[in-house]
């Protein structure tokens, strides 16, 4: 599934309208009927009719079969409620598009017998384009309206909002009457649902203005728009439904757009992940891959073991785990499966930075190198870096403090690599790499990762809910799998275990970053799910769940 900006929309619908010649009114027809469709949906499992209806369908079906009738009424399924005489509906209108939406909904709702009250946002009389076609046959079909400002309403007295204020033709904060009637919806208490996005949500970053809708559920039209899944904007919109209005998904790829949701079919068809994971039945340990991981000190040995018990559940055939000698009587027997790599220490368990002589010689027989998790930072750690940089022959995981190794490094400058980069910076780590606030991070992470990636030719794991995995090739894969319970300590540096891993055994940069994250957030999910309680898991559950 394709994630668009407001302007990516924009072309889109143009080049369906002028190039397929499907005219805007079909689209916002559409548009009006899903929006429609997902009410009548919420109040259906609000007045706990459930799947009554569809098993009342399917039997109606069964007995015309039987009687051998030659053709079948039924009622249109998707629009028809039981309770709806008991719902009434305030459809908030503006000016543009996202309120012709509105209109058209309404009058799909008014046809299964929910109330509906237009409540405009501006005089009707400014509307234009098919936003006034939808207005004049409102009005023709005899729906009671009123305007904002100039009629009396208490949007307290209904079952339900529709926002159909502002959508991806919104520009800054929302003004005047449009502020007003979101500010009053807002403290209704009644429940919203908003036509694409949360009228004073910015389509493209997720940044919230102020006042934005606070929706339910928000019915997305036709392609996900990416605010809907960076915070706060993702907790704004409520429960996301992507809807289908008649364009044609391919348009997306026609015009370049480069964002995926990550899902388990994005994983197989465009990435090209095997999702079985099969195993060839002769192989072996070795067939499977060997990751070389340099991590821990004293103070974090931890780090290390998570990565590296991660990697080996995660099904590389072998890990060796170079650590500073001091660590060694406190690691043998933890982990009886590792292997262990004594580089030397400084007297305080610290690494020594001649330990890259070492490494750059175990690398030779190793399939990956992921340095980080619980590093620590040294003497020298930078040309140590640079080093392990320009002088390893195989792919590179860099995390946690060798990204703060590379962020006080100009390694733009060091010489290019053969073997791809990964890189996993948390949001913090991510503000250090890009010499910018954490806020800065978070305002727009899509395109923060996506720019960095393409300009410092890695592949970027920018951490967090909703992690975004970024290519050199401009790439970007936003994830949808984990949950809060995640936000514990060591969960990261399995991450870098996973990632080592899925590399190890033959994925590309891409794959392994992107089917890596998908999985240590369904390991998490799985993983809360034993524990009945995501707050209570801890990183060593994740690597268990996988
Ligand atoms: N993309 C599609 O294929 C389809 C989209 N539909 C819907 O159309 C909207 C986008 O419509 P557009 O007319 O471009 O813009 P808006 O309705 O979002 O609003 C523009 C309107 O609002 C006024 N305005 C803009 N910013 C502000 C502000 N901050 N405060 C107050 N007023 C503001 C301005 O005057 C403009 O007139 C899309 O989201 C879909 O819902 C189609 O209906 C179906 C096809
Ligand atoms: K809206």
């Amino acid at each position: 599934m394709y994630l668009v900006t407001a302007e990516q929309m924009r072309r889109l619908d143009g080049e369906t309208i002028q190039r397929l010649g499907i005219p805007a009114i079909a689209l916002m027809e559409n548009a009006g009927r899903v929006i429609a469709e997902e009410i009548v949906a919420l109040c259906r499992r609000r007045g706990g009719e459930g799947c009554r209806s569809a098993a009342g369908w399917e039997d109606a079906g069964k007995d015309a079969a039987l009687a051998g009738a030659a053709f079948q009424v039924s009622a249109d399924h998707a629009l028809t409620l039981d309770n709806a005489a008991a719902e009434r509906w305030f459809i908030l209108v503006g000016k543009g598009n996202n309120g012709g939406d509105g209109l058209a909904a309404a009058r799909y709702l008014r046809e299964t017998g929910i109330a509906v009250t237009l409540v405009y946002a501006v005089p009707p009389e400014s509307l234009s384009g098919e936003a006034a076609l939808q207005r004049d046959a409102a009005a023709a079909m005899g729906l009671p309206a009123v305007v904002y400002g100039r009629d009396r309403v208490d949007l307290a007295e209904c079952s339900g909002i529709l926002d159909a204020l502002l959508g991806t033709g919104a520009a800054g904060a929302p003004r005047g009457a449009y502020a007003e009637l979101i500010a009053a919806a807002n403290s209704s208490g009644k429940v919203i649902v908003s036509a694409d996005i949360p009228s004073g949500l910015n389509a493209d970053t997720g940044e919230t203005h102020e006042p934005c809708i606070h929706a339910s559920v928000t019915v997305c039209l036709a392609f996900l728009k990416r605010g809907l899944l960076q915070y706060p904007g993702a907790g704004a919109a409520g429960h996301v439904k992507v809807r289908a209005i008649g364009i044609p998904a391919s348009l997306a790829t026609n015009i370049g757009v480069q964002v995926h949701l990550l899902t388990p079919e994005v994983l197989h068809a465009h990435l090209g992940v095997d999702l079985a994971r099969r195993r060839s039945p002769d192989g072996h340990k070795g067939t499977y891959g060997h990751v070389l991981l340099a991590a821990g000190t004293l103070r974090m040995s931890g780090a290390g073991l998570l990565s590296a018990r991660a990697a080996l559940r995660a099904g590389c055939g072998l890990v060796t785990w170079a650590l500073p000698q001091k660590l060694l009587p406190s690691i043998i027997g933890s982990a009886p499966e590792l292997m262990l790599a004594d580089v030397g220490s400084n007297e305080d368990g610290t690494w020594r930075a001649g330990s890259v002589s070492e490494l750059l010689k175990l690398s030779k027989e190793r399939d990956v190198l992921a340095v980080g998790p619980g590093l620590g930072r040294f003497e020298a750690d930078t040309e140590w870096l640079r080093n392990l940089w320009e002088g390893t022959d195989c792919p590179l995981v860099i995390d946690a403090d060798a990204l703060n190794v590379l962020a006080d490094a100009d390694y733009k400058s060091w010489a290019s690599r053969r073997h791809p980069v990964i890189l996993t910076p948390h949001p913090g780590e991510m503000a250090r790499l890009a010499r910018i606030t954490t806020a800065e991070v978070q305002r727009d992470r899509i395109s923060l990762a996506m720019g960095y990636a393409k300009e410092h030719g890695v592949t970027l794991v920018l951490k967090g809910a909703h992690t975004v995995i970024a290519t050199p090739e401009g790439q970007a894969y936003v994830n949808t799998t984990g949950h809060p319970g995640m936000g514990t300590g060591g969960a990261g540096d399995v991450l870098t275990g996973i990632i080592s891993s899925l590399l190890a055994q033959g994925l590309n940069e891409a794959q392994a970053a992107a089917f890596g994250v998908y999985l240590h957030g369904l390991a998490g999910e799985r993983a809360a799910l034993q524990r009945n309680n995501p707050a209570a898991i801890i990183a060593g559950d994740i690597i268990e769940a996988l």
